[in-house]
């Protein structure tokens, strides 16, 4: 389990996190999204026992991760946002050494991460593209076959098929009981893989959901164009329909599912060119939480 209580952290500048509360089940697999400098990179070093917080408490599988850093490290795989490597080294080198200082040898699940994300881990990581250096660190996250996952923007930098095979491979894991804090900036590999949803803006969390008890929010909204965009935006408006200008000559209505009938009946009111269904996207929901901060 993966416990962040009451954790603020904060930076001379006064950015950091703030009074942030939110725990990974075991099992679990959370998604922690949010806007460029909003915080999650901050929360998942101190998770790591990197940065001291101001107050609160983090800690994995009851383990003080100030504290306990070591051995949180055995059970741990951990993908950074930006991976820096010893440049020096070579690919197969580092994997090695990541394996000598966890005192831990798991060469079949080694070559086998290597061989589903095809990485040629020979030649020096400074010659290594971005992609490379991504799966590299992959590899390095999850050969010990760690019980705990922290991953920091996990498929920056990979094409979309390597995307695809990520996806699985986390789908795999969870499958298999894992516990996983995923941060990203990617809707579909969070609505594909997370069970929870954290959203943070500006060092705090704004929201906290079941993706299920998201997908229930999704609203259906109506595209109406109207042959006469002032009579039918007045009827709307008249009949308290909550509608927006979608386009000039376009009306967007959001409809409740018990309010469909005298949505029709209304629309038969007027002349109509044209009527489309709009289904909100779970993106379409996290875009208005990042823009709003969230309701
Ligand atoms: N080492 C640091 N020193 C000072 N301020 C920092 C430091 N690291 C981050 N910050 C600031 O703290 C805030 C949170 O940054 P953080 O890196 O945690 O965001 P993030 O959500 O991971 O962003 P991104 O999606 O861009 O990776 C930002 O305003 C950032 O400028």
């Amino acid at each position: 389990m993966i416990k962040v209580e009451d954790l603020t952290l904060t930076y001379p500048s006064g950015k950091g996190i703030f009074n942030v509360d939110f725990t990974v089940k075991t099992g679990g697999i959370t998604g922690y999204l949010g806007p460029n400098g909003s915080g999650k990179t901050t929360t998942i070093r101190a998770l790591m026992g990197f940065m001291r917080p101001d107050s609160g408490i983090c800690s994995i599988n009851g383990m003080d991760c100030r504290t306990k850093a070591t051995q949180i490290q055995n059970i741990l795989g951990y993908i950074p946002g930006e991976i820096s490597f010893f440049d020096q080294m070579e690919g197969d080198e580092f994997l090695n050494f990541m394996s000598d200082m966890r005192r831990t040898k798991n060469e079949r699940r080694k070559n086998d991460l290597i061989e589903l994300l095809d990485l040629n881990p020979k030649g020096k990581i400074k010659k290594f593209s971005k992609g490379m250096k991504q799966k590299l660190g992959i590899v390095a996250a999850f050969m010990h076959d760690p019980e705990i996952l922290v991953l920091d923007e996990p498929t920056s930098g990979l094409d979309p098929l390597m995307q695809n095979v990520f996806i699985d491979l986390v789908m795999e894991e969870k499958k298999r009981g894992k516990t996983i804090l995923m941060s990203s900036h990617m809707f579909e590999e969070v609505e594909r893989t997370c069970d929870d949803i954290i959203i943070i803006k500006e060092g705090k969390i704004v929201t906290e959901s079941d993706v299920g008890a998201l997908k229930k929010a999704l609203r259906k909204s109506y595209l109406i164009r109207p042959k006469n965009m002032d009579v039918g935006w007045d009827i709307m408006q008249n009949k308290g329909f909550e509608a927006t200008k979608f386009a000039p000559d376009i009306i967007e209505a959001y409809i409740g599912g018990d309010d469909v009938d005298r949505f029709i009946k209304a629309v038969a009111g007027f002349e109509v060119e044209s009527l489309d269904v709009r289904h909100q996207s779970l993106e379409d929901l996290f875009l208005e939480f990042y823009s709003k901060g969230g309701n």
